[in-house]
């Protein structure tokens, strides 16, 4: 599902986050590891306000491992706690109670000396379309999907997912949109999948594709395609991976609109590697 970015769908979108926060003592923010700037929320830090987060670099397979280094040393600089994770294998998952146990454990003892009962932490995952809410939800739930029903004192049914024995997350996630900042953001989106490309030209995006690739990873584009120098022009770009792939019309003429696409998908289905569109130097300058 793509769900369109109106202004009012974006209220109500911060509207549902911000109901839920006070249930919880702690926020998952996903977002995806190959562009952990253009996937957050653009107003993630004033919808959340000062509660404890994590940042969740999701879909670090599918990631550049040095960037996301660069990346982990990033956020620790602005002092944002981050753990690099595979949603789909489970991998990096078990540092998440961890982690949360830690930032909260002062939170935690204060309530004990008080004499609060002991209970489990609170959380709930946030992040944009397709950055892997669902995904991470189920794979935390395991099978034991044990709904812990409705919290006492709590007005509003919410619904719990028991993880492990020390958290509690809320089931359905916080759904918040991504940036709309320019178009390279865009373009970013679109080639991980995070908003449809039919939003913007096929064309367009695998242009930018293969200028970034020829920047930052021209070895890849080299072997995956067969050539022995990159090509200045575009178009011959274009025609030599078009010729290739038989992304043809009548008379053998390259169809670009083809040959685009197979860019893109040859891009996510990770025959280019794993890579990382955007560097912390960028959400630095920001
Ligand atoms: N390779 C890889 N794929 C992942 C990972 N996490 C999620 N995915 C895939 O990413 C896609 C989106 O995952 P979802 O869990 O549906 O994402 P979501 O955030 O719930 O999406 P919306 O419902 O659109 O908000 C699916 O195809 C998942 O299989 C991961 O860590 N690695």
């Amino acid at each position: 599902m793509t769900i369109q970015w109106f202004p009012g769908h974006m209220a109500k979108a911060r509207r549902q986050v911000t109901e839920k926060l006070k249930f919880v003592d702690i926020i998952f923010e996903l977002v995806d590891a190959r562009i952990p700037s253009s996937s957050r929320n653009p107003m993630i830090d004033e919808i959340i306000q000062h509660k404890p987060r994590i940042v969740l670099l999701n879909k670090e397979d599918m990631a550049d491992p040095i960037r996301t280094k660069e990346w982990i040393r990033y956020f620790q600089s602005i002092n944002i706690h981050t753990i690099p994770i595979n949603s789909k294998s489970g991998d990096g998952l078990a540092k998440i109670s961890k982690l949360a146990k830690e930032i909260l454990a002062e939170k935690f003892d204060k309530m004990r000396a008080k004499g609060v009962k002991p209970r489990a932490i609170r959380a709930m995952v946030v992040g944009i379309p397709n950055s892997g809410k669902s995904t991470l939800i189920n794979r935390l739930a395991k099978k034991n999907i044990a709904k812990t029903g409705n919290t006492p004192g709590v007005t509003k049914a919410q619904q719990w997912i028991k993880v492990g024995k020390e958290i509690e997350l809320l089931d359905t996630p916080g759904i918040l949109w991504p940036k709309f900042e320019d178009q390279e953001v865009g373009y970013k989106l679109a080639l991980t999948g995070a908003i449809k490309d039919t939003i913007l030209n096929l064309q367009d995006i695998a242009v930018f594709a293969l200028r970034f690739l020829e920047k930052e990873y021209p070895e890849r584009l080299k072997e995956q395609y067969g050539f022995e120098q990159i090509p200045e022009e575009i178009v011959e770009i274009f025609d030599v991976i078009g010729a290739k792939r038989g992304c043809l019309m009548g008379g053998g003429i390259i169809d670009y609109d083809k040959t685009a696409e197979a860019i893109i998908r040859d891009i996510r289905g990770e025959k280019l590697g794993k890579l990382t569109f955007e560097r912390p130097q960028v959400a630095e300058s920001e």
